[in-house]
């Protein structure tokens, strides 16, 4: 048919990983077409990572320097909470993707603004600026269509104004008083971000301590952190009913109690953003995550030509991994293209994403920070691994010259039968650069004899090392 345009990649979703698929295979000396029905740049520029960091920053900034004395008597005010949300706004590009859209450009991806759905084997229409466009791709389509709020089935619900991640991340003012539902990751750093900005913040969650996908110790010292600024914590409860009231919500909790709050603010998790992009025509499910094998490949079609990455698979939830994931995508298909057998790649090659089963690190921006990479000590073991686990309150010369009473712990999981590391967490604040060395640890499997040659740098917080390799015996 004369008027389908063709590429050798097509990818849906110009978030962060679909924009890596696309530069990542144009790299590769391959034509490439990125399709975005709504802001290039995706969730990530707009209404998650970076607007919700740039809204914890400031706070973060001025706890640092209240922790110090010397520092802690020059600072005489509360923050500027109108000048934080214009730091937000810039961050955000004040929702403009027109740099984004360049970006691409220039990287030598074509762009194509419109909602893409798959309509066979390498075939994908789409509806947008330019009308009807039929697409082929010559090698591959990338699903990179990214995540939506999951919305729980909590009674009145449909009838109240709630607030998702996206009106928690944009609001232009600060609401008065802000209830938040879900204690995960979402609902931990948007409590602490808009309670700093003077917020009468509560959180709901289910779980005993907030984040409870997280070690222990990074729950509770977290509780601690919300509570300190004023968060009303409400654990182990379930909001069974909510209703509007004089413009506010009011919710019914589990445990017997009511709570309010000028706006409610539903962070319970995300769901994957493919019930609209013809699943069912590759003979998928709309709705379900993108079962993909370890080089991006969907399960359930003919090899070779569906891959995908980032929120709308199976994969973890984080801007990084999906990237990386995207990036092996990349390269399997330019190597593909170019003849290669990639199907008996090992585990680190290039052509596996062997990190997103290994070595998943997260910053949770919250103060304290939660950083953590790999396996839980309780995963570690449930998957069968020998371990031994080490814990230390964090206190080494380096942190208590960052902070006064500096408050933090630290966690390494070994895997006693290879001697190497298979987890660490560091909790406590302004920790967040710290991960790196540890998923390097990690994904290098560096052996404890040899990681204790890499002597850490006096004063700082990095010590940490060498007290955690002294208390396991080395
Ligand atoms: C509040 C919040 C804070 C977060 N903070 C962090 C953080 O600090 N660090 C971190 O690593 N992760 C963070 N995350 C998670 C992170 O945002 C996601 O993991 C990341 O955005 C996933 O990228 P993606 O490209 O897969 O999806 P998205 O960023 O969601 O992009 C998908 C894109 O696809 C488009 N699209 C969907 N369907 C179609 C279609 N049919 N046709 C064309 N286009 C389509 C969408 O419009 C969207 O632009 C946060 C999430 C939230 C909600
Ligand atoms: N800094 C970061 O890396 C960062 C920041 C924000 C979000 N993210 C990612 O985005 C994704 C979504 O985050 P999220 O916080 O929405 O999901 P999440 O899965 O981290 O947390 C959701 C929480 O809501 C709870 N929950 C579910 N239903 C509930 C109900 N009916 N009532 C009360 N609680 C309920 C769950 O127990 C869970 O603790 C995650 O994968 C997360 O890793 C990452």
């Amino acid at each position: 048919m004369s008027d389908v345009r063709e590429y050798d990649v097509v990818v849906l979703g110009a978030g962060p990983v679909g924009e890596n698929a696309a530069a990542r295979s144009v790299a590769g000396g391959l034509s490439a077409l990125l399709i975005e029905s709504e802001r290039f740049g995706g969730e990530c520029s707009y209404w998650a990572c970076m607007p919700s960091k740039a809204l914890l920053r400031s706070g973060h900034a001025l706890a640092a320097a209240r922790r110090v004395g010397g520092s802690r008597e020059a600072v005489t005010g509360d923050l500027d909470a109108s000048a934080v949300l214009r730091r937000r706004n810039s961050f955000t590009s004040e929702w403009d993707d027109s740099a984004q859209v360049s970006w691409a450009q220039n990287a030598g991806v074509e762009v194509l603004r419109g909602h893409g759905r798959l309509t066979g084997h390498r075939q994908v229409d789409v509806d947008g600026a330019e009308g009807h466009v039929r697409v082929s791709a010559r090698r591959a389509v990338v699903i990179c269509t990214g995540s939506v709020p999951r919305v729980p089935p909590i009674d009145g619900l449909d009838g109240v104004e709630t607030w998702g991640s996206r009106e928690g991340t944009s609001a232009q003012h600060v609401p008065r008083s802000l209830l938040v539902v879900g204690a995960g990751v979402v609902g931990t750093e948007l409590a602490q971000a808009w309670a700093r900005l003077g917020s009468a913040v509560t959180l709901v969650g289910r779980s005993e301590r907030p984040l409870p996908s997280t070690e222990p110790v990074a729950g509770d010292l977290v509780a601690e952190g919300l509570r300190a600024d004023g968060v009303d914590l409400r654990l182990s409860t379930d909001v069974t009913a909510v209703s509007g009231e004089d413009g506010a919500v009011r919710a019914r909790l589990s445990d017997g109690t009511e709570v309010r709050g000028d706006h409610l603010l539903v962070a319970t998790g995300r769901r994957p953003g493919t019930d609209d992009v013809g699943l069912e025509t590759v003979g998928l499910s709309p709705g379900d995550p993108l079962q993909v094998d370890e080089h991006g490949q969907v399960r359930g079609v003919d090899a070779g030509w569906l891959y995908a990455a980032g929120d709308s698979t199976d994969q973890p939830q984080l801007t990084h991994q999906g990237k990386y994931a995207a990036r092996v995508i990349g390269d399997v298909i330019v190597a593909r293209s170019a003849g290669r057998n990639i199907v008996d790649s090992p585990e680190w090659s290039r052509f596996t994403a062997t990190a997103n089963e290994h070595a998943v690190p997260q910053v949770v921006f919250t103060d304290p920070a939660v950083c953590a990479v790999g396996r839980t000590a309780e995963r570690a073991e449930r998957e069968g691994y020998r371990t031994a686990v080490v814990d230390l309150d964090f206190g080494v010369a380096g942190s208590a010259l960052q902070a006064d009473d500096f408050r933090g712990a630290a966690r390494m999981v070994v895997d006693e039968d290879r001697e190497v590391l298979v987890g660490v967490t560091f909790v406590g604040p302004d920790l967040a650069e710290l991960l790196h060395s540890a998923t390097i640890a990690v994904a290098g499997e560096v052996p404890l004899r040899r990681l204790w040659h890499a002597v850490p740098s006096f004063p700082t917080a990095s010590e940490i090392w060498l007290r955690l390799l002294e208390e396991y015996g080395l």
